[in-house]
């Protein structure tokens, strides 16, 4: 039986686009979403608003003709940003929001923050200023078990500094704990968070279980069953405070099939139709278009897309590649591990 849902277009708070060859393998397969916050951990990263103009010139470049996406541009925060920088790209329309990595957390994050004392005078402009920050929420200490390097940045880091600074809005990046959306419960308007497709999806046995499959490793990694439980709860519940960001980090196949390979998974292929199957295994059909196409605009003070993406069920399962091709290399495209019955018709 074929059923159809019309949506407002999603929009993407998390997304990788790389640069290069790379960027003009995988912004076709973005194009579809509305609005995409630009994640800036490019090598070197994108520091400064003139780096942040011509990074989106290149993304503007790479999307096809009539292409719905607009980006959304971010700056790397390094312990030497100045704020003043940091306001007038906002004040010029460059930027949306400051990204901090705590160096060394995750994929191109050297130059992040070693001190979150040398940013305060940051955090206080941004937070004057209205900018949003988007944290990547985990500690680096190597004491930590990488299982817990979620909770503990929230109980160590997160929240002081957001009882420093009060004003300051903040997206938690991608959460995979039920710590996570916990804490984001207890804010107010001024707190975010984004939930990322393939954590709805797989807990840490699809990494590890059975022979270790590296295409599910990313950061956050994957936590267990009952964490991904509390993630699906959060994203289905209507709660404005939680939205979609799906995090697709793109990464040659060569990189992930490593000894030590790098982390990320590539969904922005398949996202829709995993999150509406997702959705309606829930029997939260009714809520995707809140989760993906109005909360985070909402949170970034932006009105929804006006126009209208169709998703139609069919007995057939969807197709999409495998992989796709970026240059000379490969990128593998995540795989949920169940049939994908929703099809985007008009991306
Ligand atoms: N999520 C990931 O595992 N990787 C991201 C970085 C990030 O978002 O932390 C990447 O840039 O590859
Ligand atoms: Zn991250
Ligand atoms: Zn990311």
């Amino acid at each position: 039986m074929t059923r159809q849902i019309t949506l407002r277009r999603p929009d993407d708070w998390h997304l990788h686009l790389r640069d290069g060859a790379m960027l003009g393998a995988v912004a076709p397969h973005s194009a579809g979403f509305g609005r995409a916050i630009i994640m800036p951990n490019l090598v070197p990263p994108v520091v400064t608003g003139a780096q942040a103009a011509a990074y989106r010139d290149r993304i503007l470049a790479a999307l096809p003709e009539g292409a719905a996406m607009q980006p959304q541009m971010t700056l790397y925060l390094t312990d030497t940003t100045d704020p003043a920088d940091v306001i007038s790209a906002h004040r010029d329309g460059i930027i949306r929001a400051v990204k901090l990595y705590p160096a060394g957390a995750t994929t191109n994050s050297a130059s992040g923050v070693t001190d979150f004392d040398l940013v305060r005078p940051v955090l206080e402009a941004m937070a004057e200023a209205g900018i949003p920050m988007c944290v990547h929420g985990e500690v680096t200490d190597p004491q930590v078990d990488i299982f817990d390097r979620e909770a503990v940045f929230i109980d160590r880091v997160l929240d002081p500094i957001r009882r420093k600074t009060p004003g300051l809005r903040v997206v938690m990046e991608h959460i995979t704990t039920s710590e996570g959306v916990a804490y984001a419960r207890l804010g107010g308007d001024d707190l975010g968070a984004t939930i990322t497709t393939h954590h709805l999806v797989i807990n840490r046995n699809a990494i590890l279980s059975g022979g270790i499959r590296p295409h599910y490793y990313c950061l956050p990694v994957a936590k267990r069953e009952s964490h991904r439980l509390a993630l699906r709860d959060a994203a289905t519940s209507g709660e404005g405070r939680f939205f979609l960001g799906t995090d697709s980090a793109p990464h040659p196949d060569s990189a992930k099939l490593q000894p030590c390979g790098c982390a990320g998974c590539y969904t922005a292929p398949n996202t829709m139709s995993i999150l509406a199957q997702v959705f309606e295994d829930d029997g939260a059909l009714d809520r995707l278009e809140a989760f993906t196409s109005l909360y985070g605009a909402a949170f970034y003070g932006l009105p929804a897309n006006e126009d209208r993406i169709t998703l139609t069920r069919r007995d057939d399962p969807a197709e999409y590649p495998a992989q796709i091709t970026a240059g000379d290399e490969t990128v593998t495209v995540f795989d949920p591990g169940f049939p994908l019955y929703w099809h985007q018709e008009n991306a």
